[in-house]
C-alpha cells in the first residue's frame, strides 16, 4: 500500500455507524470535512461534541437503501463502521459500484480499488507523519504513533520557515543546486532546531546564517 494525502476541505464524508469507531472517525475527518453520521444509535460522546461540521442523522438504512444514501450525500469518502456485517458489505459494494472512496473499518488485510485505510497520525502544523501496518495490526500503528508523539515538535514551524526561505532564495543569484544545498542544510541544522524548540524568534536568523555558511553571500 502506498500512502497518499487527500485535502478534504469543502468535501463531505459520510460515516455509517455512530459507535465508538464512528465517533473516532467523525472527530478525525471533521477537522477538515463536513461529516454526516448515519446511525440508529449514537455513542454518548457525540452529545458533547462541539463541532458545527458534524451532522447526525438517526436512521438505520437497509442493505438495499445504502446506495441512495450515498447518492444523496455525494461524499468524497464513505466510512463503513456499523456492527452489522450485512450492512457493512452492502455499503462497501454500493460505494465501489459508484467509484466513491471507502474506508472499511470492519475489515483488515488486503484492499481492492478505492478501498483506503486510515493511518495513525502525528501532526505538527502542516507536517504529518502517518503510520500504517498495511491493515494488519492497528494496535501496533497506535503504539508507534504514541512513541512518535512530541518527536516532531517544531517541524510545522520549520516547514513554514523553509517555505519562506525558498521564495527568498529564488530571488537571489544562486543556482538551483545551491538553493537545494542551502535548504537541505537548514532542515538538518541542530542550531535551527534548537532555536525552534526554545520558542524564540532566532530561528530565521540561524537559518540565514546556515545558508551563508553553505553557499556564501546570497542576500
Ligand atoms: C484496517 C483498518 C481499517 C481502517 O479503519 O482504516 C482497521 C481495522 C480494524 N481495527 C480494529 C481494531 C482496533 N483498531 C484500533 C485503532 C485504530 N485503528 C486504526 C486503523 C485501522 N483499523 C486500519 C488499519 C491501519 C493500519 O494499516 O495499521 C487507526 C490507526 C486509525 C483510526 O481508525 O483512526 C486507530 C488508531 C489511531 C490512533 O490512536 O492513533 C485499535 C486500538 C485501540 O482501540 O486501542 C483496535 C483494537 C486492537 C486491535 O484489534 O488491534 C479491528 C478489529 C475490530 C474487532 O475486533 O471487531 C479492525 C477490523 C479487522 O481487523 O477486521
Ligand atoms: N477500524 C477500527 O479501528 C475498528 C474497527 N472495528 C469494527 O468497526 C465496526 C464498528 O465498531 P464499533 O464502533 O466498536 O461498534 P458499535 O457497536 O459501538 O457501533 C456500531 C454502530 O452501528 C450502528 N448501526 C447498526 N446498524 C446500522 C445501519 N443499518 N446503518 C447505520 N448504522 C448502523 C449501531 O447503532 C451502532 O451505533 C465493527 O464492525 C468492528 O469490528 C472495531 C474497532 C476498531
Amino acid at each position: 500500500m502506498i500512502p497518499l494525502y487527500h485535502d478534504f476541505r469543502g468535501e463531505t464524508v459520510v460515516i455509517f455507524g455512530g459507535g465508538s469507531v464512528g465517533y473516532r472517525k467523525a472527530q478525525r475527518f471533521a477537522t477538515e470535512a463536513r461529516v454526516i453520521v448515519v446511525s440508529p444509535k449514537f455513542d454518548p460522546r457525540f452529545a458533547d461534541l462541539d463541532s458545527e461540521s458534524i451532522e447526525l442523522i438517526r436512521a438505520a438504512p437497509a442493505a438495499a437503501a445504502v446506495g441512495s444514501w450515498i447518492d444523496r450525500c455525494e461524499p468524497a469518502l464513505v466510512v463503513i463502521a456499523t456492527n452489522n456485517t450485512e450492512i457493512n458489505d452492502a455499503i462497501d459494494t454500493a460505494a465501489s459500484e459508484r467509484g466513491v472512496l471507502r474506508n472499511n473499518a470492519a475489515m483488515s488485510g488486503e484492499r481492492s480499488a478505492r478501498s483506503v485505510v486510515v493511518p495513525a497520525t502525528v501532526s505538527d502544523g502542516p507536517v504529518t507523519v502517518s503510520i500504517s501496518t498495511g491493515a494488519n495490526s492497528p494496535a501496533l500503528a497506535k503504539y508507534l504513533r504514541q512513541q512518535l508523539e512530541g518527536k516532531i515538535d517544531g517541524a510545522g514551524e520549520l516547514a513554514a520557515l523553509t517555505s519562506e526561505l525558498r521564495e527568498e532564495l529564488k530571488k537571489s543569484e544562486l543556482s538551483p543546486q545551491q538553493r537545494r544545498d542551502a535548504i537541505r542544510a537548514v532542515v538538518r541544522s541542530e542550531a535551527v532546531w534548537k532555536a525552534l524548540h526554545s520558542g524564540d524568534t532566532k530561528a530565521k536568523k540561524e537559518a540565514t546564517r546556515v545558508i551563508t555558511e553553505t553557499v556564501g553571500d546570497w542576500v
